[in-house]
């Protein structure tokens, strides 16, 4: 990949809040992305009508809502009880509808590109896929490949052999499946496309991966959970290999969690200031990567605590530089405390960001050093030293958890300006307003939401 930290500001630069005081505040935040793409897939395929409750409602679900309705689904907004818009109810895709051919458009969003492509064989018809620029450089070689070997239609544009977006899939309304050998190595994504149509296939599937490690395995824990909660029998006792044995998916009527991924940055401003952040509706039992945060921020000299149902984080006198391996998407929200930490820190395990929404490695190199850090890549990851930082502008890259990065160093240091926040509407179109209003909170303050009260 390259070019990916040659920044651009044709975007407009917004004035990241300086903390004056320590935070107080209580903040929820949208649903689960991971969760909601999940669920969207399945109730796709599933034998009956479903309901997803307080959804995350963003541009990447709104993509695979969009992609859903492409290949035959019928999605529809109903009045929820969720802070952050309407519920959803999917009627499935009907798989004895007519051929028919579509195009769908991934964004940038990676549940996406990786996990419509096999739903797209399972229907009869030609799906065209593409994306943001920067989508034709992320991996996608291995569903292509899996695809390809499962007997399944796809071509480039030219009609010759594709290796990442754009292409075209020629469903024929059935998928064999049976045992199939891929290397996912440069995303989970890759294992939890193939698993979550895989009871779909005639004959089921068994995945088997072999290569380097299967980065963010957390996800595909995810996975398998989801599911199973709707029917789906997994078999994972072997590592490496996945068995989805040929079945129903079952309609479902689910809530969705909220993204403790994206609950990252807020609890990491209480770091930054010094202060606290206290999150509730925190899920007691969790397969979201972002309930890591209470290891991380402990270890980073923070006091954490989860009780009744609320988590709450108090920044302590300084923040400690620490290692830590495999954060996977956490590790921009992590390597922005980093930076501001008194000791040295190492992030290892996370080669394979270089494929996220930009090389996030490089792009993290060089904002943080932009600001006056010491940042430096290592081959699978990334070393931090403590630094004085000063102003400036933090570019973003199209990338959500670059831009939150950027608010979290402005907290801490004046005269951070970040160039197209709105780029956060990935996951998180309410990022800015929940972040001023979390600062404008005073101690004890009401929970901040939407519509920042
Ligand atoms: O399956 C998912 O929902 C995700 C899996 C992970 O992808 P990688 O394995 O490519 O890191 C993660 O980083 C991404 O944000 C979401
Ligand atoms: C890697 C990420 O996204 P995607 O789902 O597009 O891969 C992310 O949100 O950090």
């Amino acid at each position: 990949m390259t070019g990916t930290t040659e920044a651009t500001t044709a975007a407009p630069l917004w004035d990241a809040p300086f903390a004056h005081r320590p935070v107080d505040a209580t903040v929820t935040v949208p649903g689960s992305k991971s969760l909601t793409n999940r669920y969207l897939v399945l109730a796709a395929l599933a034998d009956g009508p479903s309901r997803l409750r307080a959804p995350l409602h963003s541009r990447d679900s709104a993509l695979m809502i969009e992609a859903l309705r492409q290949l035959g689904a019928t999605v529809t907004e109903v009045a929820g009880d969720g802070s952050y818009g309407p519920d959803l109810l999917i009627e499935p895709i009907d798989p004895a509808a007519p051929a028919s051919d579509c195009a769908i458009d991934c964004g940038l969003a990676g549940t996406v590109m990786r996990f419509v492509p096999p739903l797209a064989a399972l229907r009869n018809g030609s799906s065209a896929f593409d994306g943001d620029p920067h989508a034709r450089n992320r991996p996608m070689n291995t569903i292509i490949e899996a695809l390809s070997a499962l007997g399944v239609g796809i071509s480039g544009p030219d009609g010759g052999p594709a290796s990442s977006l754009p292409f075209t899939v020629d469903g024929t309304g059935s998928v064999r499946g049976g045992h199939l050998v891929i290397d996912a190595s440069a995303s989970s994504q890759f294992v939890s496309a193939l698993l979550l149509v895989g009871a779909r296939f005639s004959e089921g599937l068994h995945l088997e991966h072999i290569g380097k490690p299967v980065p963010s395995l957390d996800h595909i824990n995810m996975t398998i959970a989801v599911l199973r909660g709707v029917g789906v029998a997994v078999d994972d006792s072997v590592p490496n290999h996945w068995v989805v044995s040929p079945g129903t998916i079952r309609a479902f009527d689910e809530r969705i969690e909220q993204d403790l991924s994206n609950a990252g940055p807020f609890l990491a401003a209480a770091l930054a200031t010094r202060g606290t952040v206290r999150i509730p509706n925190w899920p007691a039992d969790t397969t979201q990567v972002g309930d890591l945060w209470r290891q991380i921020l402990q270890t980073m000299g923070a006091t954490v605590s989860l009780e009744g149902g609320t988590l709450t984080v108090t920044g302590g006198p300084e923040i400690k530089g620490a290692e830590f391996d495999e954060t996977s998407e956490l590790a921009p929200t992590v390597a922005a405390l980093c930076a501001l930490a008194a000791g040295p820190s190492r992030l290892t395990g996370i080669a394979h960001l270089r494929g996220h929404e930009t090389d996030r490695l490089a792009a993290l190199v060089a904002e943080i050093n932009r600001l006056g850090g010491d940042a430096e890549e290592t081959s699978d990851g990334l070393v931090i030293r403590p630094a004085k930082l000063h102003g400036g502008v933090v570019h973003s890259y199209a990338d959500h958890r670059m831009a939150t990065a950027g608010a979290i160093l402005g907290l801490a240091v004046e005269g951070v300006r970040v160039e197209d926040i709105a780029t956060t509407s990935k996951t998180m179109p309410e990022f800015p307003q929940i972040w001023t209003a979390m600062l404008e909170q005073d101690s004890g303050g009401r929970e901040t939401t939407a519509a920042g009260h």
